[in-house]
């Protein structure tokens, strides 16, 4: 009997999805696989019940939600055998759409019935994983401010948006890869393991979740005009040709903050505060066995 337990976060996306119990189960056949369905009711509970269904001996377990609840399911999973699905309804569903999983429900359950798994890489930062991306720039900045907002519209979104364009001060910052070491005053310092944020939009277009390597991009402060010109770049898939930014792919990145002792930033689109000034950042290859 294969062990199949769906994970679900009543609230990613508009909240509206009504995935059931009774649902899940009708797409396998009762003989060969035991479907069982829990729903998250508070952050981070999508960790306990991963755990516990590690605990029961789960074959495939499956995240039905955002990139939030995809994070707190998969570090649960890193380095082990069970294989891990998405049924992505969340809002941005970066991670997915980079592993052509559909954005149909009903698809998506096909998908983690018939798929094939693949061994994906993981991020890690100070030994916590991300599996998209992590940011120490504005991203950090918007994210932090749109989750004190309290609201989850889009509306929220751009007002935390426009607040942190005004209101953000870039940190003196320095940066080792290859051996060398950087100073720098990034407006983004981006690392990401996906070539997707969600939205159909990528800072890092030639990022691959099976290469081993982090892509990384830094662009410094510049001014509002070059700003929306960098947007353009994005929205052309064009970030590594834009001249101020630094593009680089690699394995291993350090990033030191030496004015401030404590730092925010994002990791997989929440935002986190660390005691912390010295990070490392590594990839560890095909940590991950993803059904896509
Ligand atoms: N019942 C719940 N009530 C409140 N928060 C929850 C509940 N279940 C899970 N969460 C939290 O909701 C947050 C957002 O979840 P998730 O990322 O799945 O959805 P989303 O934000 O709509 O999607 P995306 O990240 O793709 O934009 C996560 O931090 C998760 O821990």
């Amino acid at each position: 009997m294969i062990k199949v337990y769906f994970i679900i976060n009543p609230i990613s996306g508009k909240g509206k999805h009504n995935i059931t119990q009774e649902y899940v189960a009708s797409f396998f056949n009762k003989d060969t696989h035991r479907v069982v369905a829990h729903y998250s009711t508070y952050k981070k509970h999508a960790i306990e019940l991963t755990q516990q269904a590690l605990r029961e001996d789960a074959d495939i377990i499956v995240a039905c939600g955002g990139d939030g609840t995809i994070h707190e399911v998969a570090t649960e999973l890193v380095g082990k055998e069970v294989a891990f699905g998405i049924v992505p309804v969340g809002s941005g569903n970066g991670l997915a759409s980079n592993l052509s999983i559909p954005k149909d429900i009903e698809k998506a359950i096909i998908r983690v019935r018939d798929g094939h798994v693949i061994k994906m890489d993981v991020g890690t930062l100070n030994g916590e994983y991300f599996f998209s991306n992590m940011g120490f720039g504005i991203d950090a900045t918007i994210i932090d401010k749109y989750e004190r907002s309290g609201k989850r519209k889009l509306g929220a979104y751009i007002k935390a948006s426009l607040n942190s364009a005004q209101e953000f001060k870039a940190k003196r910052v320095q940066v080792t890869y290859n051996g060398m070491t950087k100073e720098v005053n990034p407006l983004l310092l981006f690392i990401s393991n996906s070539n997707e944020m969600g939205y159909n939009m990528s800072l890092t277009p030639k990022a691959s979740l099976t290469d081993g390597l982090l892509d990384y991009l830094m662009v410094p402060k510049i001014n509002l005009f070059k700003q929306l010109t960098f947007g353009v770049y994005v929205l052309f898939k064009m970030t590594d040709k834009f001249r101020k930014t630094d593009y680089i792919q690699t394995d291993h990145i350090i990033v030191e903050i030496p004015d401030q002792q404590t730092n925010g930033l994002q990791m997989d689109g929440e935002y986190y505060e660390f005691d912390a000034n010295k990070f490392e950042i590594k990839v560890l290859k095909g940590a991950l066995q993803v059904i896509c």
